[in-house]
């Protein structure tokens, strides 16, 4: 029996669970570890206030940082759109691992799909990004704003308070719920977040150790270079997790491509791009991206920065 024992930071969400869970055994087995999960409770999960009154999605992830940074554990798993556009110092992204679905979906009653929703029916999220873009493809929708975890959020659909709800496909799928889902929102309808569907697989900088070498080998090159294009263009735009901004970038063949669009919150207006370039050369291309929707004039769209 092996002594090595990788201690995995998590925050106690089923969809942390869930995703803490999937990466410490895939590292675990590599490394001929035992998995010991060491639970945080970060101060999102106990205010449950609106998170901009709380200080954004970064409440999340400072908590879950700090039992990194003090030893408490070896490796930590964040969703990666919740992570801010800034390096942390001392901590590096040992891995991306391979991407999730990067859609959201639609989550409806009685099966509908976007364009079959009556008139005026009701769609909850907290997103203003989902909101614009489904604003912009049915302007008579009624968004309606929520919080909560994913089961909360689904339950409002079940129990009949919602006609829908949108959530990242990736999400469902790791928690097993890919059932609820009735429309998967294409690239066409609705732009992801920026690194919606990806995980960072965090370790303390510069530890050479056996967990670091395990960690390393789940990097995925392609979504990592997606998910480099997809954050600079965010962090050029200078816009945080919950701005009206969407973007996706994928591989294909030899050339990786971003599209990216930044919409006002009503739905009335949005400025888009779309390029290519290589994948070696992914931050420059989310640079050129966002270059040319700050030429178009978007920042006017991202309020106060
Ligand atoms: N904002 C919360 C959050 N952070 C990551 C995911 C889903 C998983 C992912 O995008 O990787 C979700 C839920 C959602 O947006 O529906």
């Amino acid at each position: 029996m092996s002594s090595r024992v990788l201690r995995v930071g998590t925050r106690g969400s089923a969809l942390a669970l869930a995703q803490s869970g999937m990466i410490a055994d895939r590292v675990a087995r590599l490394a001929g570890a035992t998995v010991e999960l060491v639970r945080i409770r970060t101060e999102g999960d106990v205010n449950t206030g609106p998170l901009a009154t709380i200080g954004g999605t970064g409440v999340f992830v400072t908590g879950v940082r700090e039992a990194l940074l003090d030893g408490r554990a070896d490796i930590v798993v964040h969703s990666y759109k919740d992570l801010p556009t800034a390096p942390t110092e001392g901590i590096t992204v040992a891995a991306v691992p391979e991407r999730e679905s990067p859609f959201d979906a639609l989550c409806a009653r009685d099966g509908l799909r976007l364009d079959d929703l009556p008139r005026g029916s009701t769609v909850g999220t907290g997103s203003p990004r989902r909101a614009a873009q489904l604003l912009a493809r049915r302007p008579d929708l009624a968004v309606v704003p929520i919080r909560g975890n994913v089961d909360t959020r689904l339950r409002q659909v079940s129990e009949g308070h919602l006609d829908a709800v949108v959530l990242a496909a990736a999400g469902l799928n790791r928690l097993g719920r890919a059932d609820a889902i009735t429309d998967v929102l294409d690239a066409d309808r609705m732009l992801p977040a920026p690194a919606q569907g990806a995980l960072a697989v965090e370790c303390r900088s510069g530890a050479d150790t056996w967990f670091t070498e395990a960690t390393r080998t789940l990097d995925d090159a392609p979504t990592r270079a997606a998910v480099v294009a997809e954050r600079v263009l965010l962090r050029d735009l200078e816009a945080g997790c919950s701005a009206p901004v969407g973007a996706f970038a994928q591989v294909q063949g030899d050339a990786l491509t971003l599209r990216a669009v930044v919409v006002a919150v009503d739905g009335s207006s949005e400025f888009r791009v779309h390029r290519a370039g290589s994948p070696a050369a992914a931050a420059d291309l989310g640079a050129r991206a966002a270059a040319d929707l700050i030429g178009q004039g978007a920042a006017g769209l991202l309020g106060a920065r």
